[in-house]
């Protein structure tokens, strides 16, 4: 089989999951979106055209960089694995500069993050290049017991387990605006919980952005902000 990523932006929750599919046994194929424009229908400006097609050219390359691992780390899962995006430094750059893109192109200067909010541990390796470039503060969602000080508690279920995410609890000042970054969107469990401890502290959740989407788990349909993915997986690659 092949594998087909995409580009997407499209900001609505999906429809209810397939229970039936997983990262291994995705549902059958369907015609590549990444040949279909990022670009919102209608007239738009030089600039965003621009910007769209250095979005497109940009994703290309890093698709082209992921590898996949059955059965990692348990029986059943196809593990994506993102690192080689990160040990070659024009693929870095590419990835901040197509996140940095996708900000700037979806929020009028208003409405930019104030914070971006990363998840242990995937989330902390472009979370904080992310928001520098964006002028915005870094803080960090951690795994249960790794932060100190008084913290806000979720917990959730992901792909592969459960676990309980913390937040410290003056690490999101009330009214602030929210971006929730991480690698892989899955089931969306742990984005979800991310979420809710953003809006426990009282911040104002503008949207969730992900390197790599398995579509097929219907994840985004937990979330209830805009949602955005660099790529999305469908197929095993042969
Ligand atoms: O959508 P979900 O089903 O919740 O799965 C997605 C999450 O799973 C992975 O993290 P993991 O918990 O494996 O932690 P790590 O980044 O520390 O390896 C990934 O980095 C996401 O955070
Ligand atoms: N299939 C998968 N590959 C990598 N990270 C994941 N997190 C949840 N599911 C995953």
């Amino acid at each position: 089989m092949s594998t087909h990523y995409s580009t997407d932006t499209s900001p609505t929750a999906s429809a209810a999951a397939d229970p039936t599919a997983t990262a291994s046994h995705p549902p059958t194929s369907k015609p590549d979106p990444t040949l279909t424009s990022n670009a919102p229908k209608g007239r738009l400006s030089a600039a965003a055209t621009a910007g769209s097609t250095e979005l497109t050219s940009l994703t290309i390359s890093l698709r082209r960089a992921l590898r996949q691992f059955p059965d990692f780390p348990s029986p059943g899962i196809l593990f994506e694995d993102i690192l080689p995006i990160f040990a070659d430094p024009s693929l870095h750059e590419s990835l901040l500069r197509a996140l940095e893109l996708h900000v700037t192109q979806s929020y009028p200067e208003n409405q930019k993050p104030d914070v971006v909010v990363g998840l242990e541990a995937r989330g902390f390796l472009f979370g904080p290049s992310l928001a520098l470039r964006l002028g915005a503060a870094f803080v960090p969602v951690r795994k249960k017991g790794k932060l100190p000080g008084p913290c806000e508690t979720a917990g959730y279920q992901k792909e592969y387990g459960e676990d309980f995410f913390q937040m410290q609890s003056d690490g999101v000042k009330p009214g602030q605006k929210v971006l929730v970054v991480d690698d892989i969107i899955a089931t969306g469990g742990s984005a979800a919980a991310a979420g809710s401890l953003v809006k426990k502290l009282g911040g104002t959740l503008i949207g969730y952005v992900f390197i790599l989407e398995l579509d097929f788990l219907k994840g985004r349909a937990k979330l209830d902000a805009p949602v955005y993915t660099l790529l999305s997986s469908q197929e095993e690659k042969s």
